[in-house]
């Protein structure tokens, strides 16, 4: 099998916290593992200057690179066009995108750094993947570095509609790099359709067949990946949880009440001053649950130095002091507000006590969230899910209470519906996403998105098939 290359914008170096690694993170160090490769990005860490050179840790067949960013690039790249420009943008947020030339040339630059350092570690045979919105340019840099690899493209956002993105200035170079890729991944249908809709309306390319693409003179396969979860370690780490620790400890703490729980980065796109606003709404409209229902909110700081990130900090601040100055007692907290992070081991405990999860996005590529709700919960009282129609988790977890989550009062009756709603519509409901979730595992959607970038030949097989006069159409995806 030939070796991976992995490129994305943070890269998971396992070391002395390895055990906290994010669920993405496990399932490609396992692919990494199974056929020996590279894993290239930022170390997470910043400088004076970006640095010259990878520091490397290698660990068996897996190398892992990474570079530090100097404060420029970090600031243009990072917290400039990523995360000011493509991240409100690709959620729907024009009111919040920033187009700064600055901040895009830092993350053209970026892009044009990581391509030329991670392509002496590319072998002849080697598959290529590269992960997220901060890393677009990337293979087109690549090709014009003279890279014929298969390349695939992931990208866990949204994708979003032609009439939004068009009001990028670079939106052109920015689709036009993504045609680059041979093979590229999206989240859900929806994504895929608005990629599809510029590729035809705007960028004058056609649609050949249901996942084939010509854009830009290329040839590019186009798929629906919805990504999943390690079901049975949110499974087997739910039922220790309740047994001990924090999970204990907060069960305690509840004296019987129910608890309904929302887990997020604290992000603009996760609809939390919205979802606060449904909890008032809801403690206004069904009285009888006052005293009764605590709401706990985990939302880690992220991103803090973009400006946006700490405009909502201080708006949730301010709604959760609203919420329990007028609504709480001695003896009774309506919300519980925490900024702390949670290991996810944690957090199952959490899931299962809870009643109803609250996973309201705005706008959401998935929502891992919502599919660790599902695995944590005791299949003989499973809790209910209140989930936004925006989430891409929507479209698989089509028998949660689901939500615009724009329309409080729409909420705050959904909140109450998971309370009272009986023990065997709960299980009905719970089954059937948990079927879904177990079908569709994180291995099984890494595994489909590697067997279609695998089914692309490398330069030195097409070169060994030429060789033996046996060139098929078949190997032509790479290019038209
Ligand atoms: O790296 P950060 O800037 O701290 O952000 C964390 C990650 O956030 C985004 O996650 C997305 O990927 C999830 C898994 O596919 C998906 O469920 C979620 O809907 C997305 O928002 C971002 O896309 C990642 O690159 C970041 O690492
Ligand atoms: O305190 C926390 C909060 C979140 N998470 C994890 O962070 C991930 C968030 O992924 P999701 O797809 O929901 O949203 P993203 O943050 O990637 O946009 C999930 O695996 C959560 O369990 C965590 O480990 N600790």
């Amino acid at each position: 099998m030939s070796r991976l290359v992995v490129v994305s914008n943070r890269v998971a170096v396992p070391d002395a916290q390895s055990a906290t690694a994010g669920g993405l993170a496990v399932a490609l160090r396992d692919a990494l593992q199974s056929c020996g490769g590279v894993w290239f990005g930022w170390s997470g860490k910043t400088a004076a200057q970006t640095a010259e050179t990878p520091s490397i840790t290698e660990i068996g067949p897996v190398t892992y690179a990474t570079l530090d960013l100097g404060r420029k690039d970090y600031n243009e790249y990072y917290n400039g066009f990523a995360n000011r420009t493509l991240w409100p943008l690709f959620h729907y947020r024009l009111d919040l995108a920033e187009f700064s030339h600055e901040n895009y040339a830092g993350y053209l630059r970026v892009n044009t750094l990581f391509a030329e350092k991670v392509r002496p570690l590319i072998g002849d045979d080697d598959h290529i993947w590269v992960h997220d919105y901060h890393m677009i340019p990337l293979g087109r840099e690549l090709r014009a570095l003279g890279i014929e690899h298969p390349m695939g493209f992931y990208l866990h956002t949204p994708f979003p509609a032609m009439e939004v993105l068009l009001a990028l200035p670079s939106h052109a170079l920015l689709v036009e790099s993504l045609c680059a890729y041979d093979v590229v991944g999206f989240q859900t249908e929806n994504d895929l359709r608005a990629f599809r809709d510029y590729i035809v309306h705007e960028a004058n390319g056609e649609e050949l067949d249901a996942t084939t693409m010509r854009a830009y003179g290329r040839l590019v396969h186009t798929e629906v990946f919805p990504i999943g979860i390690e079901r049975g370690q949110m499974e087997a780490a739910a039922e220790r949880a309740v047994e001990q620790g924090a999970a204990r400890r907060l069960e305690r703490t509840l004296h019987n009440r129910s608890l309904m729980i929302g887990v997020d980065r604290l992000d603009y796109s996760k609809g939390i001053p919205d979802r606060f606003k449904s909890f008032e709404r809801f403690l206004e409209l069904y009285p009888a649950h006052r005293g009764q229902v605590s709401m706990m909110q985990i939302a880690p700081l992220s991103r803090s130095e973009v400006p946006e990130y700490k405009n909502i900090r201080d708006t949730l601040e301010g709604q959760a002091g609203y919420i329990n100055g007028r609504y709480g007692d001695f003896d009774w907290m309506p919300l519980h507000y925490l900024t702390k992070n949670f290991q996810r081991e944690t957090l199952a405990g959490f899931f299962r006590l809870s009643r109803v999860g609250v996973v309201t996005p705005l706008r959401d590529g998935m929502n891992l969230v919502a599919k660790e709700y599902v695995a944590s919960q005791d299949p003989q009282y499973p809790g209910v899910l209140v989930l936004s129609r925006f989430a891409g988790a929507a479209r698989e977890l089509d028998t949660a209470l689901l939500v615009n989550p724009y329309d409080h009062d729409a909420v705050a009756a959904a909140l109450n519906q998971g309370l009272v709603m009986s023990l065997e519509e709960r299980r009905e409901r719970w089954q059937s996403m948990m079927a879904k979730v177990r079908e569709n595992s994180l291995e099984h959607w890494r595994e489909r998105f590697l067997k279609v970038l695998r089914a692309v030949p490398t330069p030195m097989a097409l070169q060994s098939s030429r060789d033996t006069g046996a060139a098929s159409k078949a190997t032509s995806v790479a290019g038209a």
